[in-house]
């Protein structure tokens, strides 16, 4: 039983609903304006209370202002995003091409969220049957940070279209150290209501009813005895 002081008011669950829903991916709505330090200390705050596998913690923070960094990383964008768009053919080529999918400098902070894979020795509780879930952890860092920066009025956007190897020497990583996401942060003049790839006609949400079975997959709920 919860006692009522460990229950969320009614404005609260809203608000938490509310980051939950009304988070985006900003790559084109960036404000100039600089993150204060307090801000950012609250988002990587946020960040740092994920849950881990056996509390390993496995993330670093690295806070990217330099414009030679990101103008790098940019270049590593450009170069993959040309391989990506090559994926594509006909009409469909043509709509990937004008997206934009990344903010790197117009937003004012660039942040890398990496995984030490090595954090707590060899033997970490939870991680010896499913070694992956040092990753699936610090994706947990970023969805808290993601949500807190929605809190915020700060809009946050993963920018994928990179090579690994490349990005971990532009950062200087040591071989453990795994460049998990590379995120832009700023403030923005608007949060788009929908995820832009659907506004924009690239895909849209899948109704939620297709993706729920019942006791295994493709079994409706309730179908069983
Ligand atoms: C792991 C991962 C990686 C990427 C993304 C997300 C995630 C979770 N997304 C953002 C993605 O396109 C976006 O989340 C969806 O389109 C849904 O939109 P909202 O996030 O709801 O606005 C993303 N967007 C983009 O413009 N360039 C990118 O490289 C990536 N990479």
């Amino acid at each position: 039983m919860t006692t009522p002081n460990q229950r969320f008011s009614d404005a609260e669950r809203r608000g938490l609903y509310r980051a939950i829903h009304e988070r985006r991916d900003v790559r084109s709505q960036f404000l100039p304006d600089r993150i204060p330090a307090d801000v950012l200390t609250r988002l990587l705050e946020a960040a740092h209370h994920a849950p881990s596998v056996g509390f390993m913690q496995p993330w670093d923070f690295i806070v990217i202002e330099s414009r030679d960094v990101r103008e790098a990383v940019l270049a590593m964008f450009e170069q993959e995003n040309q391989k990506a768009a090559e994926r594509f053919e006909g009409e469909r080529q043509t709509h990937y091409r004008s997206l934009k999918l990344q903010g790197i400098m117009e937003s004012p902070l660039n942040l890398c969220i990496t995984c030490d894979r090595s954090r707590g020795g060899p033997h970490v509780l939870g991680r010896n049957s499913i070694v992956d879930t040092d990753l699936f952890s610090t994706c947990l860092a970023v969805q808290n940070l993601w949500l807190a920066a929605r809190a915020e009025g700060i809009g946050v956007g993963w920018v994928s279209i990179l090579d690994q190897a490349q990005l971990s020497v532009a950062l200087n990583l040591p071989e453990h150290v795994y460049p998990l996401a590379y995120l832009c942060l700023g403030y923005v003049s608007e949060f788009l209501e929908q995820p832009e790839l659907e506004a924009k006609g690239w895909r849209s949400r899948l109704p939620l009813s297709e993706l729920v079975h019942g006791d295994k997959w493709g079994q409706p709920r309730g179908s069983g005895g």
